[in-house]
């Protein structure tokens, strides 16, 4: 069973994506992101799964997406925001944290993020009041961020080429 080196998680717009790629580009490890990975199985955008199928059926293929992804995937792995809700999950990250994962938890403040999520529609937990909903969202996840984590690092004021490298130097601390 291969083990990724990295599993990232955190809210939206804490860099999952942006800092998987950089950190997959200076590690030269491949890399692997579970939104991406449910989209092209499904055939459509993670929105449109929200909307036609509904959360919990999103959460299922999400589940299935990381289980695949932990078993075959050794380089960097990027989860959606909520995928560590499931139970299931977050048992295969405790498993991939003794078999050797870092699992790095990107932290960020409302205020940071903001900006980065912007309004855009392709966040479908964040209609509405994007900003009330991201602070109810992290307020829920936090501890089982700060459970899981192996590694936290804060990416306020960090270009996700920075946080990669913080990230980097602490997995050989
Ligand atoms: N450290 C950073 N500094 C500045 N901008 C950033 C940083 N990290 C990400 N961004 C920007 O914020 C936006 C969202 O980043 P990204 O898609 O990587 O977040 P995410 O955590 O993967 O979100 P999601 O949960 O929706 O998948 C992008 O436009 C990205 O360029
Ligand atoms: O934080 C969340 O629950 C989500 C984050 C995104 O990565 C996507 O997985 C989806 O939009 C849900
Ligand atoms: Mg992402």
């Amino acid at each position: 069973m291969a083990v990724p080196r990295y599993i990232l998680m955190g809210p939206p717009g804490s860099g999952k994506s942006s800092v998987g790629r950089a950190l997959a580009a200076s590690t030269g490890l491949d890399w692997r992101d579970t939104d991406e990975d449910v989209s092209a199985g499904a055939g459509k955008s993670i929105a449109d799964i929200f909307l036609a199928d509904g959360e919990d059926a999103f959460r299922d293929l999400e589940e299935a997406a990381v289980a695949d992804a932990v078993a075959t995937h050794a380089g960097v792995l990027s989860l959606g925001g909520g995928a560590i809700l499931r139970p299931a999950t977050q048992a295969l990250l405790e498993q991939a944290a003794g078999a050797g994962a870092a699992i790095v938890f990107l932290d960020v403040s409302l205020k940071a993020a903001s900006p980065r999520v912007g309004l855009n529609k392709s966040r479908p937990l964040l209609l509405g009041n994007p900003r009330q909903q991201w602070l109810t969202l992290m307020e829920a996840r936090r501890p089982v961020y700060e459970r899981l984590a192996t590694q936290t690092v804060v990416t306020d004021d960090l270009t996700p080429t920075q946080v990669a490298a913080v990230i980097e130097q602490g997995a050989q601390a």
